[in-house]
């Protein structure tokens, strides 16, 4: 099964995401999807559509399904798309890789409180490292929508080789260096975008929106800073761009869900049998902690650990982020 691999590129996690970035690879050449679930690859491989995981989307041809991990090891580079919690594991079950890994997963691993980039170059210490991040939901992508992303590489050779297959005219990667600034944006948005729908659920404004957005950002800043992102990738694609994206609409499922909460919802309800993923469920306590290691104040992720773990109710999260002592803006 692994004839027809050169020069293809390998797709690891069958979910929207995966799909939308197979879609995107098969415009270039040949895209082969390894997927969990044995539905996803008949219906891919039978019917050239996720119905799962990305219903109503016409897949290109180019795109294959697989169920066997071993059909990705010869391919050119393997973008990887599974959940955060679970790209150690996957990672883990493959061989000894030496093709780029481009991380796709927006998080941090609850265990370590490691980013995707560390845990898989333990994992796969040979293969170069690269992240893909950026405001990106995974059916606009799949319809060639236009969308533009963050493409951070340590190594400029194998980026720009990235770059060669991964762009089109409708999917703009930019390149980066800062492999943590890109990483640190994506996972510090999810959080935000949760406390975004509380404020939403509770029917808060759109000034208080914004407020949350901006001062999340200084919290996603304060944080990045101290762990080595630079402060023009916070303020890129992955960060900024991406916060914007995911606290503006119900597309998201990290909004989704604090809208949910915002709305009175307990968390163990509205995450209990969810097919689908909401990162900053997963990365808020993580976070927390970590930001805690540092030395950061981060009062917006603490108020949504807070409601996740069911301490506070949404409405007493919204009245002690109001009652916080007034302080300088860049303070
Ligand atoms: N959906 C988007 O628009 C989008 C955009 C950018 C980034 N992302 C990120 O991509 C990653 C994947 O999200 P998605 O939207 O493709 O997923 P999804 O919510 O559509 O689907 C869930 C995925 O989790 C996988 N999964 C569940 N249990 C697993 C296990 N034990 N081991 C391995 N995989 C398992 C499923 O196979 C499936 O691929 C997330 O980190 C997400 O933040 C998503
Ligand atoms: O649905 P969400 O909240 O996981 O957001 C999807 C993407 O990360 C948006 O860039």
């Amino acid at each position: 099964m692994t004839a027809g691999t050169q020069g293809a590129i390998g797709i690891i996690g069958g979910g929207a995401w995966g799909t939308a970035l197979a879609q995107v690879a098969a415009a270039g050449g040949p895209a082969l999807l390894w997927a969990r679930e044995p539905d996803v690859v008949t219906s891919i491989n039978s019917r050239h559509e996720n119905s799962l995981f990305l219903p109503r989307v016409a897949l290109d041809r180019q795109v294959r399904a697989t169920a066997d991990l071993g059909d990705l090891v010869e391919c050119d580079a393997l973008l990887v798309v599974t959940p955060a919690q679970h790209m150690r594991a996957v990672l883990a079950g493959m061989p000894r890789l030496a093709c780029p890994l481009i991380l796709c997963a927006k998080g941090m691993e609850e265990a370590t409180r490691k980013l995707m980039h560390d845990v898989a170059r333990e994992e796969q210490p040979d293969a170069p490292i690269a992240v893909l991040s950026g405001p990106t939901f995974a059916h606009e992508v799949a319809a060639r929508q236009p969308a533009a992303v963050t493409l951070a590489v340590e190594d400029a050779e194998v980026g720009e080789r990235l770059l060669a297959r991964l762009a089109r005219p409708w999917f703009r990667p930019y390149l980066s260096d800062d492999v943590i600034g890109a990483e640190i944006g994506g996972a510090v948005k999810n959080v935000l975008a949760i406390a975004c729908g509380v404020v939403d659920g509770r029917g808060l404004g759109l000034n208080a929106r914004a407020a949350l957005i901006s001062r999340g950002f200084a919290e996603m800043t304060r944080f990045g800073l101290a762990r080595g992102a630079r402060a023009e990738t916070l303020a890129g694609l992955s960060g900024l761009g991406d916060l914007v994206l995911t606290c503006s609409s119900t597309n998201s499922r990290n909004f989704s869900l604090g809208k949910g909460l915002g709305e009175g919802g307990s968390a163990a309800d509205l995450l209990a049998d969810r097919r689908t993923v909401a990162e900053g469920a997963f990365t808020a306590p993580v976070l927390h902690r970590a930001a805690a290691e540092v030395g950061i104040d981060m009062p917006i992720v603490a108020a949504v650990c807070a409601l996740l773990t069911g301490e506070a109710s949404a409405a007493a999260v919204v009245e002690q982020l109001l009652a916080r002592p007034l302080r300088a803006e860049g303070g």
